[in-house]
């Protein structure tokens, strides 16, 4: 089977536990299963389940306790601190429920911010933070800062930021959970693009039905296991 028709991420036997003193708080528990290439995978669960804490997992954020997670071909719980923070700036994009942009940069520059590692020049990142504002819609709000952008601005700037990189997986942490509906929509509308115009596989962690409905496949968690896999 060549590369390409593998899956994109393999999870196997994952747990994951947290320790407050002699306090165990067990979190994920025997997780495995796979995530295309391609995919628009949404991760559903009541609070505490365990949702962003696999989620952080799969973007190399956080080390599992056991198990194994392989994105294109690497292991990447066996990447030391540096090796993995090199892996994650490479292959993540990243969308967060409230947006974490640098309050004092402009939109532009905090959507160039992530190419500073990749060694090119001030313009080139500046040309390319340009087109991936535009791809989102705004073009016409560049030098703006974050406070002077409504939230659905501002998590389209978080996407241009989470683009910027041709990652190799988006990780969306309740994308839509700061936003009036029809910015939600827009959000969504946006995050399908990327996903059928440009292939890109996404793997979002939601609450809310309609953003639910967006996704190719659901995967829940409860109390730190997966109860239902309808594909
Ligand atoms: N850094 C931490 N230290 C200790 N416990 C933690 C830590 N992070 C998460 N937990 C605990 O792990 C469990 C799962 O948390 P997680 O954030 O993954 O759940 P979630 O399903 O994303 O919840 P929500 O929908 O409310 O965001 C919770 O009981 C939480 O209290």
């Amino acid at each position: 089977m060549s590369d390409e028709k593998k899956p994109l991420v393999l999870i196997r036997h994952l747990r994951k536990a947290y320790r407050r003193g002699t306090q165990v708080v067990p979190v994920l528990d025997d997780i495995s299963f796979d995530i295309e290439r391609g995919e628009f995978l949404g991760l559903m669960g009541p609070s505490g389940s365990g949702k962003t804490t696999l989620l952080n997992l799969i973007a190399g954020i956080d080390h599992p306790d056991a198990g194994r997670i392989s994105v294109d071909g690497i292991d990447i719980t066996r990447l030391d601190e540096e090796t993995l923070a090199a892996w994650r700036a490479r292959h993540v994009g990243f969308i967060f429920q409230f947006y974490n942009l640098m309050p004092v940069l402009t939109a532009l520059e905090n959507v160039a911010l992530p190419l500073i590692l990749f060694g090119l020049s001030r313009r080139e990142r500046q040309e390319r933070a340009s087109l991936a504002l535009s791809m989102v819609g705004l073009a016409d709000r560049m030098d703006h800062y974050p406070a002077q952008l409504s939230g659905g601005q501002q998590q389209r700037v978080a996407i241009a930021r989470a683009i910027i990189t041709d990652p190799t997986l988006i990780v969306a942490d309740e994308p839509t959970g700061d936003l009036d509906r029809q910015s939600g929509q827009d959000i969504l509308d946006l995050l399908e693009r990327l996903n059928q115009e440009l292939g890109k596989t996404i793997i979002m962690v939601t609450h809310d039905p309609k953003a639910a409905e967006r996704a190719h496949r659901l995967r829940h968690l409860d109390k730190g296991v997966l109860t239902h896999d309808p594909a």
